[in-house]
Order: C-alpha cells, then structure tokens, then sequence
C-alpha cells in the first residue's frame, strides 16, 4: 500500500502545522527529511532538509512505528511552522519521495477502519465529531466514537448467537419424525429483543440532531416575523419594513440555544391573495415549511395556524386591550418583553425531541439496519419451525455485521470517507 501524506491542522497561516505521513515509507521520509529516524514516541527538535540538503524548517517530529497507532500503519509526524510556504516546501520534498503520495479525505481514518483500530460506526461518529458545532452534537458524536453503538451491537450479536445455540441443541435432539420443541425461554427471550430493537428505533435520529430542530415563523403579512426571527437570532439576517410582504423567500438560519441545535425558518406573510406572482410564490414556500417544521410559531389569528403551533401575540407592547385575553405568549421584539422566556421554552421543547445528552443517536444507515434485525426477528416469533427461526437469526446476525462494519461496500465506505476532510 502506498504511503500517504496531508497536512493534519487547520488552514495556513497558523502558529503550527502538522503533517502526517502513513504508511510503509513513513520512517525512509522521515530518515530523509531529519537526517535519522529520532527515538519512537518521542518529540524531538529537527532540522528538516530537501534532497538538496537546504534547511525547509526546524521542527518536531514524532516517529510512531506501527502497529500500535492510530492507522494502524507506521506514522511520521511532522510538526512545522505553520507558514504557507514552510508547508509547501515539506509538501513538494513528500511527493518527490518515491512511494509517497498525498492522502485523499478521510483516508487516515479509512485506514484505520480497514485495520481494524475503529468500526464502521466508530468512524462514522469521528465524522459527526469533526462536524459538531453544539455541545448535544458533540456529545453524542463522542458517545458513537467511544464504542457506545460498538459495544451494544456487540451485546445483540451475542443474543443473536445465544438464541441460535438453543435453536441448534432444538435440532439436534429432535429426531425426523418428531417435531422438535424449543425450550420455554426462548419466546419470551425473542420478545424481549424484539422489544429491546424498536424502543431504540423510536429514539431520536442523528439526522435531526446534525440539522437541528426546525422552528418555522409564520403568520400573515406583518405579523413581526422577521422582527422576532432576529431577535431570536440575535442577528439582522432579515430585513424588516412595515411594508406587508417583505419577506419573499424562506431565510434558513443555524444556531445553537444552550448547547442545543436549532434552525430559524422565518417565511413570506401568508395572505390569501396577491397580486404579485413572485410574492405568492413566496407564500407558497412558506406553507411547505410549516409542514416541515419540527414546531411552528404561528404570528396569527387565533386557531388558524397550523397543527401543534405555538401561537404567538408578536406585538404585546401594542393592541394589549384588544388582545389581553388570547391565551398567546407574549412578545415583543421591540421592547425584548417574553424574548429569553420563549427561546427558554423552545430549548426545554427541542431536549424532548433531540437524542439526550451523550446518549448514541442512530443514522440513516444505522436505522436500516436495525429495522432489518427487527424485522427478521419479529417475523421469527411467529414461526414454530427451528429451522426457519434459525434462518431468520442468521438474517438478524447478518444486519449486526454490517452494522459495524464486517461485511461493507466499496460505494458505502466511499461516501463515508469523503465526508472527512483531508488530512483525517
Ligand atoms: N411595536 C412593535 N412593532 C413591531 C414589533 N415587531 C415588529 N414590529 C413592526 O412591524 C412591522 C413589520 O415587521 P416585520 O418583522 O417586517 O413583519 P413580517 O411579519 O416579517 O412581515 P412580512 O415579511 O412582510 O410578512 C415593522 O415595522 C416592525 O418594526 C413589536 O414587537 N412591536
Ligand atoms: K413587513
Ligand atoms: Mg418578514
């Protein structure tokens, strides 16, 4: 396997800059960088030069020889000053290397998959940590890369097997006339696991945890959407006016309330009727949206906003006699009356709907395949038959596997990996 190289650390100019080098020829780089390979494990102060002898940058450098590394593979790493051109020099002195090459995204990581040093769903958790901006993603990435998954796959393989050697001694003892019994535990074990796989098929995903919960504001024209959209915000990302339909397009925003993820949607005033095609249009995002909303907050007549809607008087520091009675939450943007109270409300609702803190959140893929297991298992429990049961253990076993990573496909482990960036 070829030996590959990337700079490690963040974009140039920086204070230092790491480069890795992985792989076979990472201790020849090494010698023919700084002279000799330094003492393994250890940091030690170099000299680096071209094949020219002329000095690229005085640096630490650390020898870390395989197998016991995070790859998996021999590991040289290169600690720069983190100019531009200090980088492109130690960069153009690799590629000269023979045997050496620069290492596409996540192909450290998918290195260290194919070694066996992380499984699947540990690597998938390093790129949802890598990607974590809030505190309840991070967590909950740190939970995947920890094992957390890992380790109860593992837990259901051993069950998997467990009912599979009752389902064999079933076999063994029944003779070709007789109808084979199961022992009495069984059913009751099956039923359990069963139950045990949709209760983690009902939690929350890793999805909504990476996009964040969706709020939508919406209302008629007017209403102070945008108005309490940046306020919430803390933010000018729309423009206000007290012209009826400024707002035309749907504005998206991240942000992160108290470690938690949510997006902002603010949204065209919804009025039955306008003359001008651009702003229907407008209007008709905006209904779409609030069918994708996680919650919507409704800037409108009482019992007209959609399903669910937190109902919203945006305007309390005016119209208070008219509507002192609608049993709204009051705010004003103009005056930040009700502001930190409904951003405390939406953070207490959004925990309920988000996976808990540090707790392991299911990906799309990691779902499928639980479902699969599920449904293997379910379908087991209604089948009297050991050698059918045994057949559907062995399609539940198969989903585990692939789960973590033991049978994989080139195509999947493909756009895992280029999720990473280069260098990881
Ligand atoms: N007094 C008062 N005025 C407000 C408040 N919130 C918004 N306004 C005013 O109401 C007008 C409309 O505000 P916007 O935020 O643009 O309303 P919108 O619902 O986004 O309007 P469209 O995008 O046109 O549908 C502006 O003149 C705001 O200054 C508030 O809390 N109090
Ligand atoms: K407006
Ligand atoms: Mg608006």
């Amino acid at each position: 396997m070829e030996t590959i190289y990337a700079l490690s650390s963040g974009s140039p100019p920086a204070g230092i800059a790491v480069i890795r080098v992985s792989g076979a020829g990472a201790g020849q780089a090494l010698v023919q960088l700084a002279g000799a390979l330094p003492d393994k494990r250890r940091a030690s102060f170099r000299t680096l030069r071209d094949a020219k002898g002329l000095p690229l940058d005085e640096a630490l450098v650390l020898w870390l020889p395989g197998p016991h590394t995070v790859t998996g593979e021999d590991i040289a790493e290169l600690h720069l000053h983190g100019g531009r051109a200090v980088i492109a020099g130690v960069e153009t002195a690799l590629s000269a290397m023979d045997g050496l090459r620069p290492a596409q995204p996540g192909e450290f990581t998918r290195r260290a998959f194919a070694n066996g040093k992380i499984d699947l769903a540990e690597a998938e958790g390093l790129a949802d940590l890598l990607a974590a901006e809030t505190e309840l993603q991070r967590r909950s990435a740190m939970a995947m890369v920890g094992g957390a998954l890992s380790g109860q796959v593992e837990e259901w393989r051993g069950t998997v097997l467990k009912l599979s050697a009752l389902v064999e001694a079933a076999l063994d003892f029944s003779d070709e006339d007789d109808v084979s019994e199961l022992p009495e535990q069984f059913g009751a074990q099956l039923g359990g696991f069963v139950t045990e796989l949709s209760d983690w098929l009902e939690r929350p995903r890793a999805e909504k945890l990476r996009e964040g919960f969706r709020v939508v504001l919406a209302g008629p024209p007017n209403a102070g959407k945008s108005t309490l959209f940046n306020a919430l915000l803390d933010d000018d990302a729309a423009i206000i006016s007290p012209t009826a339909g400024t707002t035309r397009d749907v504005i998206e925003r991240p942000v992160s309330l108290s470690g938690i993820p949510f997006l902002f949607v603010d949204t065209a005033g919804l009025r039955l009727k306008s003359d001008d095609t651009i702003e229907m249009i407008g209007i008709e995002r905006a209904r779409r949206q609030t069918e994708l909303a996680d919650l919507t907050l409704w800037l409108g007549p009482e019992g007209e906003g959609p399903d669910g809607a937190w109902e919203i008087d945006a305007k309390a520091d005016i119209d208070t006699s008219v509507r002192k009675e609608a049993p709204k939450l009051r705010i004003s943007a103009e005056t930040g009356e009700g502001i930190a109270d409904l951003r405390r409300k939406l953070v207490e609702h959004a925990k309920m709907a988000l996976p808990a803190p540090g707790s392991v959140a299911l990906n799309q893929r990691q779902a499928d395949l639980i479902a699969e297991a599920h449904d293997a298992l379910d379908d087991a429990t209604r089948l009297n038959d050991p050698l059918l049961i045994g057949e559907q253990l062995r399609l539940a076993r198969r989903s585990f596997d692939r789960l973590i990573g033991q049978t994989s496909t080139e195509d999947m482990l493909d756009a895992l990996f280029g999720r990473f960036c280069i260098g990881k």
